[in-house]
């Protein structure tokens, strides 16, 4: 059977996490199999003589002839799928002994008292979600779902729990132009939520502190939340010129009722913890200054419960409506792709980045 539209995409993101530099020549043939899956047959130009680089670009895209696009999207989720296990083969010679997972930059992973617990590990940027930290959590709650822990949680380290998608990601344009950006960038987020969608395991958000944008809305998604009575609870899309994502303009309003869903989601309202426990969003507050103790106390509990009982009840709970989550997130990244070419959005991200230049 051939690779399908959301394989090919996945393992175009795949692509940007090797660990190991492939090589001018596998690069060469990833770029072929890319425009010709995307393109079709090579159609433009070819490049001068001493264009050297786009020049063997051009030559490896054109040796490609007439090859369908559907057997380029095959050769190339192929070819991506040989360099990643080659690439995990060599790291398997890693010693076991740490318990911390090697191969994230971003995130701290840590495995104990059967509970994998991913840590966003931005600090000093307050846990902004940069393109790389999407694409690690991704692979995080991949390797999460297969291992033996039965519940899965999800914190940030230092004062932040996240202040939500790293504006710089806007700043990062490729060669295509602010569309091309738009467009991947959709990709991702879909992709992105629809691994919290399909999570197996019971998921767990420990939110130590603020949460900004996406890290708010993916919580609707989250099976518990546990707040520090520090934390709040920020969506100012309208302010970004932006709209909701991660499944919120559903989930929202289904957790805590139009009305106040409307106040975080439209207009902004920031909700401290204990506004978002009255409204449903996280399930239990906490004094900071016991928090942590409290809630690894209580997780460490609930992880002896039968695992299999504990997955097969998120089975049924998610299932009833797991179709139509992936619809909302595709139908959110779409009109965020629009959004995020509009002047509003330019102009906010802009402010943001004129305000820093002034302090
Ligand atoms: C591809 C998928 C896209 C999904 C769509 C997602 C949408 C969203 O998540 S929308 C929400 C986006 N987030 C924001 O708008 C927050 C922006 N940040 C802030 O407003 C503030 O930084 C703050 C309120 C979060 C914290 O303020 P403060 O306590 O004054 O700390 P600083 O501003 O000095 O922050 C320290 C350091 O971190 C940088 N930073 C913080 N958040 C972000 C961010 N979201 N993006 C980029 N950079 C961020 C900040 O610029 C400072 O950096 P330095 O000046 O270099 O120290």
């Amino acid at each position: 059977m051939g690779a399908c539209q959301k394989d090919f995409e996945s393992a175009v993101n795949q692509v940007k996490l090797l660990k190991k530099d492939p090589g001018n020549e596998v690069k060469l043939k990833l770029y072929a199999l890319y425009k010709q899956a995307t393109e079709g047959a090579c159609n433009t130009p070819k490049p001068g003589l001493f264009d050297l680089i786009n020049k063997a670009k051009w030559d490896a895209w054109n040796a490609l002839g007439n090859l369908p696009k559907e057997t380029a999207r095959q050769n190339y989720v192929d070819l991506v799928s040989g360099l990643r296990s080659s690439s995990d083969s060599s790291s398997q010679v890693k010693p076991e002994a740490d318990k911390k997972r090697a191969g994230y930059d971003t995130l701290v992973i840590t495995s104990e008292d059967c509970i994998t617990k991913i840590m966003l590990n931005r600090p000093a940027k307050k846990n902004a979600l940069t393109t790389q930290m999407y694409r690690e959590i991704m692979l995080a709650l991949e390797a999460a779902s297969k291992d033996d822990s039965t519940i899965t949680v999800f914190t940030g380290n230092g004062d932040y729990y996240s202040s939500g998608n790293d504006l710089t990601n806007f700043t990062d344009i490729p060669p295509g132009g602010i569309e091309e950006k738009a467009k991947n960038s959709a990709i991702l987020l879909r992709d992105f939520v629809d691994c919290f969608i399909d999570f197996p395991k019971p998921l767990v958000a420990v939110v130590n502190g603020p949460a900004v944008g996406i890290s708010v809305t993916i919580l609707g998604l989250f099976d518990l939340v546990y707040a520090s009575d520090r934390a709040t609870f920020h969506t100012p899309f309208s302010h970004l010129g932006q709209t909701p994502e991660g499944c919120s303009s559903y989930t929202f309003p289904k957790i805590m009722g139009p009305a106040k869903a409307v106040e975080m989601l439209i207009f902004g309202k920031k909700l401290t913890a204990g506004e978002a426990y009255a409204q449903g969003l996280v399930t239990e507050v906490f004094p900071d200054s016991t928090f942590q103790k409290e809630v690894w106390t209580r997780l460490k509990a609930y992880s002896k419960l039968p695992q299999n009982a504990m997955h097969i009840s998120k089975q049924i709970i998610r299932n009833h409506e797991k179709e139509k989550l992936h619809a909302i997130n595709a139908e959110e990244s779409r009109i965020l792709q629009e959004r995020w070419l509009s002047d509003e959005c330019m102009n906010a991200v802009m402010d943001f980045f004129s305000r820093k230049a002034k302090l």
